[in-house]
């Protein structure tokens, strides 16, 4: 069971997941549960961490501790009844704040900060969060520990802020955990791990789905249950369209394909370790366990919705390469994406048109810079013309299994937006035709996505 920093924004809500862990736990079930950081907590660390290295004020840092040791101290009193399990927690967090504000004040007077260091700096968020809970499910009279990830057995490689786990993590998780879970409830971080040399690693912002599905199939779990502000997988985010409504089960794919298009409920991992071990994953709401939530399963029974979710993707740019040299130039493309690729551009979306006079694709907006200096400079000038960018662009993601060979899909996508007249800047469609992708300028990304829930009739 993997609890969001939502879930666990303040001590009411830590009480609440304690309880809750306490009422499974007397049930019968053996859990291991992951905990984010503190709701805020990590965006916090990451601003300080770069406020400490641009303007290196160590009062700052203070400042900053003062608050994140009082969000703490303040969860514990309200968490944790028994005087000794509390003295003992306080002392763990008063360790962890005396460390890292040791490393913030080194870092305000050094006046950088590398991905290693980001990544060690946020691990603080998850690093005081997991005693605090584990010290709570104590206090419910329930046995329970905590573990960083990298004690519990999570190895990744040293691609700081996206690390990914070393297959031996599998073997390793279980053979930790699988004894202690017996006895205990483990509280073990979500988001951090370690690399081999034991220096911490992060594996993406939101990166505690992940590592509650990596634990899942090391221990071969029944089920991965994401507990969240949410009742479950939505139609699309709710903050978008406000009668969007919870998906009752839908399959891997389908959940892949919307955490890779925009939909921030999962971390866009989550799903293949699940995938790999055939292992059910839950998506559940905190605050209304009652509610079933979504199902994520590999044998998703048809369904007759064709149609099941709209996502969005916001912070990209779209990238526009033409020249009358380029049509029937053999290898354009492969010198293309090479070229982004060496540049380390990540492709979200691409299209070329059927003159071959032209080729558009989506990148992170923070690639942009990279990507078109690096096509500039490398490209043929004769057959590449001009490169052309967009930056106020969203991309739109209609997905749904239940569109595989049912004609009309796209022509309802693209007359409703017609006649709302949103205009499409650009198509992408996958052969496996799970989800139709198009991109529309970002003050018209919002409506489209709301249009569409109303085309197929996925609200409320
Ligand atoms: N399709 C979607 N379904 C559900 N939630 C979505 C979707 N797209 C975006 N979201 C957003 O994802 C968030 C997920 O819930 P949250 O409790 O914040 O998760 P966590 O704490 O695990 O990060 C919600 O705030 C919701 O607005
Ligand atoms: N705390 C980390 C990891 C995480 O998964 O958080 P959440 O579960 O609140 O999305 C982050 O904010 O990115």
């Amino acid at each position: 069971m993997k609890f969001g920093g939502t879930s666990i924004e303040n001590g009411e809500k830590i009480r609440h997941v304690a309880e809750l862990l306490k009422d499974y736990r007397e049930q019968g079930h053996e859990i291991v549960a992951v905990t984010s950081a503190l709701g805020g907590v990590t965006d916090g660390l990451m601003e300080i961490g770069i406020d400490a290295s641009h303007k290196g004020k160590v009062s700052r840092v203070k400042e900053f501790m003062a608050d994140l040791a009082k969000k703490h101290y303040d969860a514990i009193e309200i968490t944790i009844d028994d005087a000794r399990i509390a003295d003992e927690t306080i002392r763990t967090i008063d360790a962890l704040i005396d460390e890292l504000e040791k490393a913030l004040i080194g870092i305000c007077y050094l006046g950088e900060l590398s991905p290693r260091s980001i990544d060690y700096i946020s691990s603080y968020g998850e690093r005081l969060a997991a005693p605090v809970v584990s010290g709570a499910v104590q206090s419910q009279g329930i046995n329970s520990c905590s573990f960083t990830g990298g004690e519990a057995g999570i190895v990744t490689n040293s691609e700081y802020g996206c690390a990914r786990p070393f297959e031996k993590t599998y073997e390793n998780v279980g053979y930790i955990l699988k004894r202690v879970v017996a006895t205990h409830v483990p509280i073990v971080t979500g988001f951090i791990a370690e690399n081999e040399e034991g220096i911490i690693t992060t594996l993406g912002r939101s990166g505690s789905d992940f590592t509650a599905s990596i634990i899942g199939a090391a221990i071969e779990a029944d089920e991965i249950w994401l507990w969240k502000e949410v009742h479950g997988i939505m139609t699309s985010d709710p903050r978008i369209v406000p009668d969007a409504r919870p998906i009752p089960q839908i399959s891997y794919i389908e959940a892949m394909e919307l955490s890779y298009f925009g939909a921030k409920v999962l971390h866009p991992r989550t799903i293949e370790p699940a995938i790999k071990h055939g292992i059910p994953v839950r998506v559940k709401n905190t605050f209304d366990p009652e509610f079933e939530g979504t199902l994520i399963v590999s044998d998703q029974r048809l369904r007759k919705d064709v149609v099941k979710a709209v996502t969005l993707i916001r912070s990209v740019a779209a990238i526009n390469i033409s020249g009358a040299g380029m049509v029937g130039a053999i290898g354009t493309a492969a010198r293309v994406f090479s070229t982004l690729a060496n540049a380390g551009v990540n492709i979200i979306m691409i299209s070329q048109s059927s003159s071959e006079a032209n080729m558009s694709f989506v990148v992170d907006e923070a690639h942009l810079e990279d990507a078109v200096a690096a096509l500039k400079s490398e490209m043929n000038r004769d057959v590449i013309g001009e490169v052309a960018c967009d930056r106020d662009i969203c991309v739109v993601a209609v997905v749904g299994a239940g569109m595989d060979g049912i004609p009309g899909v796209a022509g309802r996508v693209f007359s409703s937006l017609g006649r709302e007249k949103i205009n499409v800047i650009m198509i992408s469609q996958g052969s496996s035709q799970h989800n139709i992708s198009f991109v529309v300028s970002s003050d018209e990304a919002e409506e489209a996505v709301r249009l569409l829930n109303h085309e197929f009739e996925l609200g409320n």
